[in-house]
């Protein structure tokens, strides 16, 4: 049968150019990717500004996906590819579920949205307002904090609310470094496009960007939206900095390894922070034994967990 597969060009959202895996059927190319070694495809979408997922499949005749409509596809695109990529080549996971599922990202949610998201079956992000953010698709730290939102559904569960809550974040956030390994920074590629040198978050400097690193400075907000479901983009910089500590210790190979060992072996929906830092023990001394499990207690004795 005639082999479908494509290999087309794209303009991504800071501009660069790169390569995607594409598919041709009915006369144009889709962004639609069926090389990965799992049963599930790579999909990308677009809302066109609106709020009705997925949306339209983003597909262009030439298979040269250039316009500025297109940026953001390109790198939802691209960015969802090289984070299969980093959970498959690092753990031997299939996707999000370790069970080959689509991994569907659209594009162009909403109108000027400030946000990005994982809905429990697809990652959506916003344009943007051109000031706080741009189209939020533009970071591979934040595709990979959204897609491992879903791992985190997959297999520990943690409860979006509280500590458990704040260590669904941190590991969202810590993924995101282990995949942009080359900075401390989350979301920096499309945050405040107008500024550079800031970001959303800092692991390695939380109280930078208004979060605490330390149990003394946890923020006991409600429970509610309005509260950030008791602060959990608040307080994971807590964890946060204990994974900058465990990472400064013992290296990205044997931290990613550890934290990819507790969240998918040991953490369960209701964990708190002490039960993380006894499962990142558990899982570093699993692994490699006792001198990587005391640089863990290590780690969250210095920010307050005992
Ligand atoms: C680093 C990615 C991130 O934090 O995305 C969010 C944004 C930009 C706003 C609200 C929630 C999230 C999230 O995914 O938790
Ligand atoms: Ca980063
Ligand atoms: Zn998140």
């Amino acid at each position: 049968n005639v082999v479908k597969e494509a290999t087309g060009t794209g303009t991504g959202v800071l501009g660069d150019t790169k390569s995607l895996n594409t598919y041709y059927t009915n006369n144009t190319y889709y962004l639609f990717d069926t090389t990965k070694p799992m049963n599930g495809v790579i999909e990308t979408f677009t809302a066109n500004q609106g709020q009705y997922l997925p949306g339209n499949y983003v597909t262009d005749s030439g298979n040269t996906f250039y316009s500025e409509q297109q940026k953001a596809a390109v790198d939802a695109h691209y960015y969802a590819g090289e984070v299969f990529d980093y959970y498959y080549n690092n753990f031997g996971r299939i996707s999000y579920d370790n069970q080959g599922a689509d991994i569907r990202s659209t594009v162009h949610y909403g109108s000027n949205y400030n946000n990005a998201a994982w809905t429990g079956n697809q990652m959506i992000y916003g344009d943007g307002d051109g000031t706080t953010f741009t189209y939020l698709s533009g970071a591979d730290d934040v595709v990979a904090h959204e897609l491992t939102h879903a791992v985190t559904d997959t297999t520990a569960g943690l409860i979006y609310e509280n500590q458990s809550g704040a260590l669904n974040e941190s590991f969202s956030d810590v993924f995101g470094f282990f995949v942009d390994s080359e900075d401390w920074l989350m979301g920096e590629d499309v945050y405040t496009p107008g500024r550079s040198g800031d970001a959303l978050r800092s692991l390695s400097n939380p109280n930078a960007y208004n979060q605490p690193d330390h149990m003394n400075e946890y923020q006991d907000l409600p429970n509610t939206r309005e509260g950030d479901w008791g602060g959990v983009h608040i307080n994971s910089g807590i964890p946060n900095k204990a994974a900058y500590y465990t990472i400064n210790n013992l290296g990205i190979s044997q931290a990613e390894q550890i934290y990819y060992r507790a969240l998918t072996v040991y953490l369960t929906p209701s964990s708190d922070f002490a039960y993380a830092k006894a499962a990142l023990e558990q899982s570093a001394n699993d692994l490699y034994g006792t001198q990587a499990a005391n640089a863990i207690t290590q780690a969250w004795n210095n920010v307050g967990v005992y």
